[in-house]
């Protein structure tokens, strides 16, 4: 069989972790790491996909977290949203410093520092080739940035939703705490929230399920996966209706 030469989708929302940004570091943003994720995405633009990502603050702050115990939950949400917008001014630069032109609009107003969501901007910026990072998840504590990727990629009509995490699929536990865990190449979203898999919580999947968006989980930390993807390799687990 021969590969395909043209990429099998023309937009999509790519989901990146921000845990994935720390590289080998125990907190925080590792340059290193954030560089070679803005040459993978380079190499995306470069096919002339239309690009929207979602980041995530994992690497920051999570509302969830030991550090945030004691915490009125709404507050320590709000500290972990304000996370992902400085993982989203981070990611611009990289993508600046990689010659690419990249927007960010957050979900939370702070408008001297960037521009808040305004959908009909942000479809515009992605017809012009322009990458959009979307900022501060939905907005909203109680949710995750994996729901804000469920939801900006129903509102800006991608065709997949690529969650770009630090494990290369969908497995049958986390494999990071069951060594017998095995990976699905493809499983329902009804499979996926019925067996309770927590790679992405039930909300986000619950969305794509219902508005019939795919998800694709790969490993950002593959050189090559996310290009690979798009082309639509056979790469990472898809999640389907
Ligand atoms: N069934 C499963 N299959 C694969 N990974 C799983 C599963 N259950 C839990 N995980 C864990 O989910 C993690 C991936 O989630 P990730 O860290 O990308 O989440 P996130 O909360 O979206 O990221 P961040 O908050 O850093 O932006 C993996 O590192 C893995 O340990
Ligand atoms: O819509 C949202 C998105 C995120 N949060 C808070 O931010 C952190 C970081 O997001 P991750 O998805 O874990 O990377 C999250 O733990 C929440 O505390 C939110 O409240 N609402």
């Amino acid at each position: 069989m021969t590969a395909p030469t043209s990429p099998a989708y023309k937009r999509i929302l790519l989901k990146l972790s921000g845990e994935a940004l720390m590289g080998d570091d125990a907190y925080g943003i590792n340059r290193g790491t954030i560089m070679r994720m803005a040459d993978e995405i380079l190499d995306v633009v470069r096919l002339e996909v239309e690009l929207a990502i979602v980041i995530g603050g994992g690497n920051i702050f999570r509302g969830i977290a030991p550090g945030a115990q004691g915490m009125d939950r709404a507050t320590a949400d709000y500290m972990g949203m304000m996370a992902t917008i400085m993982n989203a001014l981070a990611l611009q630069d990289a993508l600046k410093h990689r010659g690419l032109d990249a927007r960010v609009q957050s979900a939370l107003n702070i408008e001297q520092v960037v521009e808040p969501y305004i959908r009909p901007k942000a479809l515009r910026y992605l017809e012009e080739g322009k990458v959009v990072i979307f900022a501060a998840g939905t907005g909203n504590p109680f949710f995750t940035t994996d729901t804000a990727a469920a939801l900006r990629g129903a509102e800006v009509g991608a065709e997949l939703v690529l969650k770009a995490t630090r494990v290369d699929g969908v497995y049958s536990a986390d494999p990071n705490k069951d060594p017998n865990a095995t990976r699905y190449s493809r499983i329902s979203f009804d499979e996926a929230i019925n067996r309770r898999l927590e790679i992405m919580d039930a909300t986000a999947f619950a969305l794509c399920r219902d508005q019939k968006l795919p998800i694709k989980v790969f490993s950002i930390n593959k050189p090559g996966a996310l290009a690979r993807v798009i082309m639509g390799a056979d790469e990472g687990t898809l999640v389907h209706v």
